[in-house]
Order: C-alpha cells, then structure tokens, then sequence
C-alpha cells in the first residue's frame, strides 16, 4: 500500500486537493480525505497536479528498420517524458507489420525495451502498398490495437471497403490517414496564402477532405469503427460532426501542432513539414472548437522523428513529420489553456480517457480499479523548449526555444515510478 497526496482536476480549470491509495499497481481507493493507515508508504505530490498516464494513439517508433532515426527504447524513454504511460505505434516500419509473425516480433522487443506500455496498429494492405489485405483475424488474435496504413491512404474505395467488412467483424477499428494521391500535384506544404507567396507547390485541402468524406460513408454503411488520424482541415471536422450526428461509430484526433501552429509560421525550414500540413488559421480554429466540443475525441502527438540529414533539405527536399511526445502538455497548457481556448479538464481527458476509449483500452482514468499509471505535473514550472536534451533521436521540432509553463515530474507505471523529477528512473 502507497498513499499519494497531490492536486486533481475538480471541473474545467479547478483543482481540488486529493489522495490517493495504491494497491498491487491499482488505484485502490481515491478522495479529497483518506483514512490513514499507519505504516504505510507516503509519496507526497502536495501541490502537483495528478492525471492519468497520457495515451497517445499515434506515434513512430521507426523500430524496426528505421534505429537511425528511433528505437522502442528512445521513443518510449521519450514518451515516458512527456507523460505518457500507453502508446500505439504505426506501421510504416521495415518490414510494416502485415503479419501475426512481424507482430509478435514488435511486440517481443517492445516488452524487453521499452519502459512504458506499448501498443501497436497491424498494416490494412501487405506492405502498406494498397494493393492486398492482411489477414485481419490472425492479426488480431496476436493483440492489434487496429489497423492503419498511416503514411499513405489508401487509394482504392474499394479495397477500404472490403476492409472495413472485415473488420466490423472482428469489432475492430481503422486509424486512417486520408490522403487523396491524385489531388497532391506535387505538393509538401498547405496549398494556401504561404505557397502562392513563395512559390512551392500546396497540398490542397481537399486531398485530405475527399478520402475522409468517402470513408465516413464507407463506415456508416458497414458499420466499422473508423478513427481519423491528424485531422487538419475544417471541411474534415464539419464532416466528422455531420457523420457522428447520423449515427456512424466515427471519431478523430488532432495533434498540437495543428492546435497550434498555421501557415503563418511558416519557415524556409524542414521542421515546419509535416503531412498533412499546417493549414489556415480558419482551420486551425476549427479543430480547437472541434476538440473543445467533443468532435475530435483525441489528441494524439503524430511522433515522427527524422534524422537532421532528412531534414535540412528545406520545405520541398525533406522528410514529412515532426516528434512531439515531449513538448504536448505543455505547448497544450500555455497556449490552448491558460489563453482560456481549452478548460485543463478538456485538455487532459482528451490525453487520456479520450484516446483510451476510442481504442478500446482500460487506460487513462483516475479511478478506483483502475491501472496506477500515473502523471504528475508542476503546473508552475516555466521552461525554454530545447530539442538538444530530448530522450528522442529525433529532434525536428518547429517549436525549438518556445517558451512553455507545466512541467511533467513523475511518471508512475502501475504504481511504479518511472520518471521522477522530470528524469527517467534507470
Ligand atoms: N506525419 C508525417 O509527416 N510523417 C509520418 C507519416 C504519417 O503520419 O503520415 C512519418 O512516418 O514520418
Ligand atoms: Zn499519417
Ligand atoms: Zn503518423
């Protein structure tokens, strides 16, 4: 038995002071004023907001076939950071995951590397080449969270079609990344006021909206759970809102950095290329509205680390994606929080319970019986954002020298400590 004192969300920016018993790597009992228990363990967070572990449901561990740029062990020692204590990674690894065997790899070295809970989606098409489905039972007997092509869309409507059939079956669920490759001409930024200045070649909104539009359809008429991934248009969270209100078992994320960040911020630098890109302010608007209002269910980081070679080559020559695990809560707390865009409460049920659900999982709640994983965060704490002490081989980041407020301090795995004064616990 632990007892824990610390600070939990009342109701939308309050706070009230709680504790919290630990029981076997349980929440065994929780309230503003507990019993005490003579001899028992007492971690004193007097002060500190407590949380639930975040869920992050989209990140890149690059493992296998991509060390260079990360490993189970770095991503996960990142995520830990960040305050995460669950995450899902994608499948656009070498080989992708398009088989039980390939799974049961990721997952055997996942268990000895990484510090944290780690989850993984299976590919929909072999390779992730869009041309021939996985065997969507087997994978799922070997514990896939759900499946993705994340990296590419797939093309086919009806190839999405025969997936989302097979899926329902299984109850399981597609993440998918929308995008429409015969709208891109080319193009690596937001087709908007930035490209036309500087004369790149835009990805226009519609390459995103056109393959949302027509897997809502495809959902609400199979039946299939469907997840939009990094949702970045205002076409894509009117056409969410519209699917969810007739009934369709359709939900979204968003990352912070389309929270965040338009084209406006736009630099000659490859830290500010990602896929899909930053859009308008409208845009940006419209998924801060979206998430505050319950439409977009999630934030998820989209943790895509590159090595600096992959990314010095400028808006046109670099890699698409920018790491994220590190900077989330904070870059969400200072600027969509204390601007009073988001309540706290909203902030971190869409890191947590938001995320867990819509994967299925038991995570991301404060709650008697639940899992101890447990984030603990100085919501006073002031620091520069600097890519140079990350845990992730990746350091691209567009939000190099921000300046933030909230600092995660402790991280606890089913009652476990596994980071403690903003270090990992070796
Ligand atoms: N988001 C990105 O810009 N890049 C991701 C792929 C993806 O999420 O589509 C990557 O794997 O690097
Ligand atoms: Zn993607
Ligand atoms: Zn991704």
């Amino acid at each position: 038995m632990k007892i824990i004192h610390a600070v939990r969300i009342r109701e939308g920016n309050e706070t009230e002071p709680c504790e919290i018993r630990i029981h076997e790597g349980r929440i065994f009992e929780i309230g503003e004023k507990l019993s005490e228990k003579k001899g028992e363990e007492v971690y004193d967070a007097r002060g500190m907001l407590v949380t639930p572990g975040f869920v992050d449901i989209h990140v890149h561990l690059r493992e296998p076939g991509g060390e260079k740029k990360e490993t189970i062990r770095t991503g996960s020692r990142a995520a830990a950071l960040g305050g995460y204590t669950t995450i899902v990674a994608m499948p656009n690894t070498d080989p992708v995951p398009d088989t039980p065997e390939k799974l049961k790899a990721f997952h055997r070295k996942a268990e000895t590397d990484s510090l944290i809970r780690v989850k993984s989606y299976g590919a929909i098409t072999e390779g992730e080449k869009g041309m021939e489905l996985v065997d969507f039972t087997a994978m799922d007997k070997e514990g896939v969270i759900g499946f993705s092509d994340d990296g590419k869309g797939v093309q086919s409507a009806g190839l999405m079609y025969q997936a989302m059939r097979s899926i329902k079956e299984l109850d399981g669920i597609i993440t998918a990344h929308c995008e429409e490759d015969s709208m891109l001409f080319g193009g690596y930024i937001h087709q908007g006021d930035y490209a036309i200045e500087h004369e790149h070649r835009g990805i226009h909104s519609l390459t995103e909206d056109l393959q949302i539009l027509r897997d809502l359809a495809l959902s609400e008429a199979t039946g299939c759970r469907y997840h939009i991934c990094h949702m970045s248009t205002s076409g894509g969270v009117r056409a969410l809102e519209r699917a969810q209100r007739d009934g369709a078992p359709v939900t979204g994320e968003v990352t912070p950095h389309h929270l965040l960040l338009t084209e406006n911020h736009l630099r000659e630098d490859g830290n500010f290329k990602m896929n899909p890109p930053l859009r308008s302010e409208r845009d940006r608007e419209a998924l801060v509205r979206g998430l505050r209002e319950g439409v977009i269910g999630a934030i998820a980081t989209d943790h895509a680390p590159h090595t600096r070679e992959d990314k010095e080559k400028g808006l046109e020559g670099s890699a698409f994606g920018i790491v994220g695990l590190e900077t989330s809560f904070a870059l969400l707390y200072t600027h969509l929080v204390e601007k009073g865009h988001l309540t706290l409460e909203r902030l971190v049920e869409a890191m947590t319970e938001g995320p867990s659900e819509i994967i299925g999982l038991p995570y991301g709640r404060l709650e008697e019986g639940a899992s101890a994983d447990l984030t603990f965060i100085d919501l006073e704490r002031d620091w520069v954002i600097r890519s140079e002490t990350f845990a992730s081989k990746g350091k691209n980041t567009p939000f190099e020298n921000w300046e933030v407020r909230g600092k995660v301090e402790t991280v606890m795995l089913e009652g476990i400590p596994i980071v403690e004064g903003g270090k990992i616990i070796e």
